[in-house]
């Protein structure tokens, strides 16, 4: 009699660039996953801020560095998933947090043929105020529509009372099978800065990720500006800035179309900013303003 082992329960996190994805696998960690777990943190660029933000036990925690887009399919991702499959023992669960590029659908559907994996659910997150600059974005509005089409569990973030969510998304509503749950806005939201998000420039072109690392920081009022300045360009940016290495003392950034948000932390060594956005030429000026700015602090 053949012996078939027990399949791995998947759960994964999507949604789009900033959706909350982190912060909400930071919640459920907190509350407390099962013991065993393994978490997979795919994040997008030469960086991966993302693992570094989740609370959790390092050798639990594999990180896949350049996640950017699909190559995790054919590339990383699925090397990983089979090593994955040959743990022993085998971990009793596993997260997945994909790149907010990702196109989820691909994920789901690896999953759901597996042999030795299970889809326990597809959660995606949606920041609802940014859901009508998301819609008519068109390279955005198609990986945006996926993710919610893929999602088993819909968690609508950043809604605002009294206001109907944006057309394209009460209509992706409308036709989902997911339970759909809904977070408000915070009445005082304390963003260091919040911006209207001028419409990207220079459509036609991809997505491209840049990265800074430094043993020195910039003043927090210095990079929101810097950031602001090149919203035209930029979907993402997010890391964290040394200040003071001596004593660990930094900030946490925080970047998503016009909103920037900036929390001091004392666990920071050095600066890592990553950050995505359609322009490769604007993303590489930004990249040496910023190690310029790094440069300067030095001397
Ligand atoms: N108001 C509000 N802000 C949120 C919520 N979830 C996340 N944020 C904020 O949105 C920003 C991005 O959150 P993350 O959890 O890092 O988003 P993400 O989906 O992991 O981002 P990527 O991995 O870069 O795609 C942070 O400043 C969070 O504090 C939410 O439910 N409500």
């Amino acid at each position: 009699m053949s012996y078939e082992p027990k399949k791995i329960p998947v759960v994964l996190l999507s949604g789009f660039l900033g959706a909350g994805k982190t912060t909400a696998l930071n919640r459920w960690i907190q509350a407390g996953i099962e013991p065993n777990s393994l978490i997979i943190v795919n994040d997008f660029g030469q960086l991966n801020i993302d693992a570094e933000l989740i609370d959790y036990e390092d050798e639990q925690i594999i990180r896949l560095q350049n996640g950017c887009v699909c190559c995790t399919l054919g590339g990383s991702m699925a090397e990983k998933m089979a090593e994955i499959g040959r743990l022993s023992p085998a971990p009793s669960q596993v997260y997945m947090e994909l790149s907010g590029i990702a196109d989820s659908a691909k994920i789901v559907d690896m999953i759901r043929v597996s042999q030795r994996f299970v889809l326990r659910d597809n959660w995606c997150f949606v920041d609802a105020s940014l859901a009508a600059q998301h819609s008519v974005d068109e390279l955005v509005n198609t990986v945006w529509e996926r993710q919610i089409q893929s999602a088993t569990q819909l968690v609508i973030n950043r809604c605002l009372p009294q206001q109907p969510l944006a057309v394209p998304l009460a209509d992706l509503v409308e036709k989902t099978r997911a339970p759909v749950h809904y977070e408000m806005m915070p009445t005082m939201e304390s963003a260091t800065s919040i911006r209207p998000a001028p419409a990207i420039a220079d459509a036609s072109s991809g997505w491209h990720s840049l990265s800074v690392e430094s043993e020195y920081g910039i003043q927090e009022r210095v990079l929101v500006e810097l950031l602001q300045s090149y919203a035209d360009t930029l979907y993402r940016a997010k890391g964290r800035v040394c200040l003071d290495a001596a004593a660990s003392k930094g900030y946490v950034v925080q970047y998503t179309r016009g909103q920037c948000h900036c929390s001091p932390t004392f666990q920071v060594q050095k600066t890592q900013l990553v950050f995505i956005g359609r322009s490769l030429e604007k993303l590489q000026r930004l990249q040496q303003k910023l190690q310029a700015l790094c440069k300067k602090n030095q001397d």
